[in-house]
């Protein structure tokens, strides 16, 4: 059935009121980066839930830019919002956690301290979003589109943990085409995708392809066979993000 965007955001929106609803909670919490995805879901959580929806800001020695445009979201879409800065407590973290790895004697050439600073700040978001979360009651919206899943280009248990992704199904080419639709602001709309996690960081630099790729391999298209092997690689290696941890079956 061909259903247009705004019948297919409508029987979204239907749907986070039902996993409200199913799992006996008041509302939804979501993150609000400055980027299109999570725009994208605030729009959503908001229009399912106009009172019982809020957006938090958690810039983590961010730019300043993410705030700026995390702010223009929220008053687009009218989302009530709370802000929590975790610079200081990610450099005291980090700090103690380096330190005593030092004093041990743990760390040489081999080891990615740039990753683990990376995915700490995605960490600290979702403890702090799931401290919210807790105390109203609400769930946990991630904002991971299918391009994201599909390459595993997430933080485990990071941006990865979250409760319902409302924008699994949505290639990235759709979060934009849903994201105009809804009204999104331009600024963020022409943003490159960033995880925000180094200076000067975008997903495409990293992933070492474009999203158009990953979206054409999801809709069964044929790419160029340096993407073709790029995607399949990263889709193996996170294999272990897309199931629950594995346990012994040896007895
Ligand atoms: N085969 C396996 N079976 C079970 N567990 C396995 C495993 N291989 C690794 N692991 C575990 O997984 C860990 C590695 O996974 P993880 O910690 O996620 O780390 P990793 O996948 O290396 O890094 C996360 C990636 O996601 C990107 N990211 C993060 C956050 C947000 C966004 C964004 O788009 O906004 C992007 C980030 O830039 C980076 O490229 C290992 O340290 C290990 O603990
Ligand atoms: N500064 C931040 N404040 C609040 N939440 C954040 C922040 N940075 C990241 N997040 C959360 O982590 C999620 C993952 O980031 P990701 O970059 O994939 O999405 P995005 O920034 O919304 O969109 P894009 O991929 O286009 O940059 C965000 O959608 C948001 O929920
Ligand atoms: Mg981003």
């Amino acid at each position: 059935m061909n259903r247009t965007i705004e019948e297919k955001i409508n029987l979204t929106v239907q749907w986070l009121r039902e996993k409200v609803d199913e799992s006996h909670t008041r509302g939804i919490v979501v993150g609000i980066s400055g980027g299109i995805d999570s725009a994208l879901v605030a729009f959503l959580i908001k229009r399912a839930f106009p009172n019982n929806s809020l957006g938090i800001i958690l810039p983590c020695k961010s730019n300043p830019k993410d705030r700026e445009d995390a702010l223009k979201v929220v008053e687009a879409c009218g989302i009530e919002h709370m802000e929590v800065e975790l610079s200081e407590i990610h450099d005291i973290l980090l700090g103690s956690v380096v330190a005593e790895m030092r004093k041990k004697e743990l760390i040489d050439d081999h080891t990615n301290l740039r990753l683990s600073d990376a995915n700490l700040r995605a960490r600290l978001r979702m403890s702090t979003i799931y401290s919210v979360a807790n105390s109203l009651n609400y769930i946990v919206a991630g904002t991971d589109n299918a391009a994201e899943i599909h390459t595993g280009y997430f933080t485990k248990y990071g941006d990865g943990g979250v409760d319902i992704v409302p924008i699994a199904n949505l290639k990235k080419r759709e979060v934009y085409e849903w994201a105009k639709h809804l009204g999104v602001p331009q600024s963020v709309i022409d943003r490159a995708p960033s995880a925000g996690l180094w200076e000067g960081q975008t997903d495409e630099s990293e992933m070492g392809t474009t999203y158009d790729m990953v979206d054409d391999v999801l809709s069964g298209k044929e790419v160029p066979e340096k993407d073709r092997l790029i995607i399949e690689k990263l889709h193996q290696r996170s294999e272990h993000k897309r199931r629950m941890p594995d346990k012994p079956s040896v007895f």
